[in-house]
């Protein structure tokens, strides 16, 4: 591949103790999106997403990142269009991050990291009657990545870090009632979208990706704050949480399309 050896991607990784791609996998995710090989698509509609901050419930940690999860009882925070032909619920959002700035991000741009990037995690509520189902479904899940760069600090995620010392280990949880995941979200509209799996196990090949063109902008404090939280549950070693992205994965016979010239 153009910026990565795949040598390393039937290692096992440390993380999870787990075949980086699954035996068979076509469509694995993270990649590295070669802006000049993606095609724009000139039927790629608008994305439309329209979040109720009151169905927001809690954060946890998870041991692999920590999540703040959503009511998705009912079609109260959904996208629909882009590449989508269903309505797709949201679940949960949730981050992956390095511990320098020079890397940290799932997928590359031009083989250029992010220090982060952030998981909108959606499912095919028409189609499944559970986010569990539709995990194991090839157009279950929805998931919109946005980068995160180093600069200016993000009021939005201001009040996220602030409640990260109260879910520092691993399956701590604290409510968080009133959040608008939309402000995580750039002001352009531009996404690339591919066909992909989850990052970690179960490693699901049932995402369609919709990586935003923009990233967001967040301080040096903020990312740390990211790193100051642990893989590790309370009275076991401290492991601090960092690192917790998946190596680059094969494009294999995939097309990256753009919403954009
Ligand atoms: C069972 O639910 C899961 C499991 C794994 C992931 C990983 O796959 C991606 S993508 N990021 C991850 O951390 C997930 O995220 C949508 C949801
Ligand atoms: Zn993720």
């Amino acid at each position: 591949g153009a910026c990565c050896s795949y040598r390393l991607r039937d290692a096992l990784h440390p993380l999870w103790q787990s075949p980086l791609t699954i035996p068979g996998g076509t469509r694995q995710s993270p990649i590295n999106i070669q802006w000049r090989d993606s095609v724009y698509d000139p039927f790629l509609k608008p994305l439309k997403i329209s979040y109720d901050p009151t169905t927001c419930l809690h954060i946890w940690n998870n041991g692999y990142s920590f999540l703040v999860e959503f009511d998705d009882s009912a079609d109260r925070s959904i996208i629909v269009g882009g590449p989508l032909e269903n309505q797709y619920r949201l679940k949960q959002f949730h981050f992956h991050w390095g511990a320098v700035n020079d890397w940290g991000s799932e997928h590359t741009v031009d083989c250029k990291f992010y220090p982060a990037e952030l998981h909108l995690v959606h499912w095919n509520a028409v189609e499944y009657p559970s986010f569990e189902e539709a995990v194991m479904e090839g157009n279950g899940l929805a998931v919109i990545g946005v980068f995160l760069k180093l600069g200016a600090r993000h009021e939005g995620l201001q009040t996220l870090v602030d409640a990260l010392p109260a879910v520092r280990h691993k399956d701590t949880v604290i409510e968080f009632d009133v959040f608008d995941p939309s402000c995580l979200l750039p002001s352009c509209p531009d996404y690339w979208t591919y066909a992909g799996s989850l990052t970690t196990p179960p490693l699901t090949e049932s995402v369609t990706w919709i990586i935003k063109k923009r990233p967001i902008e967040v301080d040096e404090d903020q990312l740390e704050a990211f790193r100051t939280l642990l893989f590790s549950s309370h009275g076991e070693e401290e492991r601090r949480m960092v690192d917790n992205f998946r190596p680059l994965q094969p494009l294999m016979d995939r097309t990256v399309r753009s919403s954009f010239r």
